[in-house]
């Protein structure tokens, strides 16, 4: 646990650190506002012990700062010379969790230490849990492929990205082909087992960490390729049909293939799309080519 100490007053820095590396925690130091805030900037501070009475900026000004600058929530407990009421509630007020009398006493600052340490690791684990609450409410729960609204977040996000960057963005739409009948023959179970499996084998050609395979519904899926070029979106659409020839996963309704395939469609960010939803459409509209084609390919969207 790394803990700032703020306070002009050199001697009280070097005391209250002594404890502090006493109780096995480490003390980091700053003598006021423009060095507490570099090393908030800069370091991973757990806790800050904030001195009131300072030249530069005094404790409750300096912490209505860091509250306003700092994303994430940090104890602060102030150490004050006064045990006035209303001095402590315009500490609270600030944005303070606790103070501490001075001279400080080492057991009571070993104390707060550990109760605030416990008040952080709990608001730690919720954010935790909240960030996996939010991937999973844009997740499809049978596929655990992105859904739809985790896509329409990530190609807005991806589309502004590259507006900015000026880099290329590429998209897939796939469709897998004589999905009825596969559902009609085989069974509605076994219907969810392949789209199951087609995830997989599509995942796997999906090489960059920044690409995103999404179920854009039923049996209609999305890749979404930032930074790729339209050749480099191609040859991934190239390498999947070969992918889920590899994979024979048996389809023996087909009129395509003995085995699962599927009809994809390319669209490119500089086809002419003005926004993210044109270029899904560009996508879409591609695929409705590959379709009326023979299926078990994919085409490039061309504008008219
Ligand atoms: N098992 C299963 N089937 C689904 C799911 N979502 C959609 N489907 C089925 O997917 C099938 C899609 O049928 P169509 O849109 O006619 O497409 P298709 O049969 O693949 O025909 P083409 O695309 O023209 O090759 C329907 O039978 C849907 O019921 C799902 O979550 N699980």
């Amino acid at each position: 646990m790394r803990i700032l100490v703020v306070d002009d007053t050199k001697l009280i820095r070097e005391m209250v650190s002594a404890i502090i590396r006493h109780q096995g925690y480490t003390p980091v130091t700053a003598s006021g506002a423009t060095e507490a805030l570099a090393v908030l900037q800069d370091g991973n501070i757990d806790l800050i012990l904030m001195d009131i009475e300072m030249p530069e900026m005094n404790g409750f000004e300096l912490t209505r700062l860091i509250r306003k600058l700092l994303k994430h929530w940090v104890p602060i407990i102030f150490l004050t010379g006064s045990t006035e009421d209303s001095h402590l509630a315009e500490g609270i007020d600030a944005g303070g969790d606790d103070y501490l009398t001075k001279p400080v006493n080492a057991t009571v600052l070993t104390a707060k230490i550990r109760a605030m340490a416990r008040i952080a690791q709990m608001k730690a684990d919720l954010d935790e849990v909240n960030i996996k609450l939010l991937q999973l409410t844009q997740l499809d729960p049978l596929t655990e492929a992105v859904n739809r609204r985790g896509l329409d977040e990530s190609l807005e996000r991806a589309w502004r990205i590259r507006q900015r960057e000026n880099t290329k963005l590429a998209l897939i739409f796939l469709d897998i082909d004589h999905f009825k009948t596969y559902n009609d023959n085989y069974g509605h179970q076994q219907g969810d087992q392949c789209l199951k499996l087609f995830t997989g084998i599509v995942q796997n050609q999906l090489l960059r960490p920044a690409d995103i395979l999404a179920r854009y519904g039923g049996e209609e899926f999305v890749a979404l390729l930032p930074n790729t070029s339209l050749a480099g979106a191609e040859k991934i659409a190239a390498d999947i049909i070969s992918a889920l020839q590899q994979a024979n996963l048996p389809h023996d309704f087909s009129d395509t293939a003995e085995y699962i395939t599927a009809s994809l469609g390319i669209s490119s960010s500089h086809l002419g799309a003005k926004d993210s939803n044109e270029l899904l459409k560009q996508a879409d509209k591609a695929v409705y080519l590959a379709k009326q084609q023979g299926r078990n390919r994919s085409v490039t969207y061309h504008p008219d």
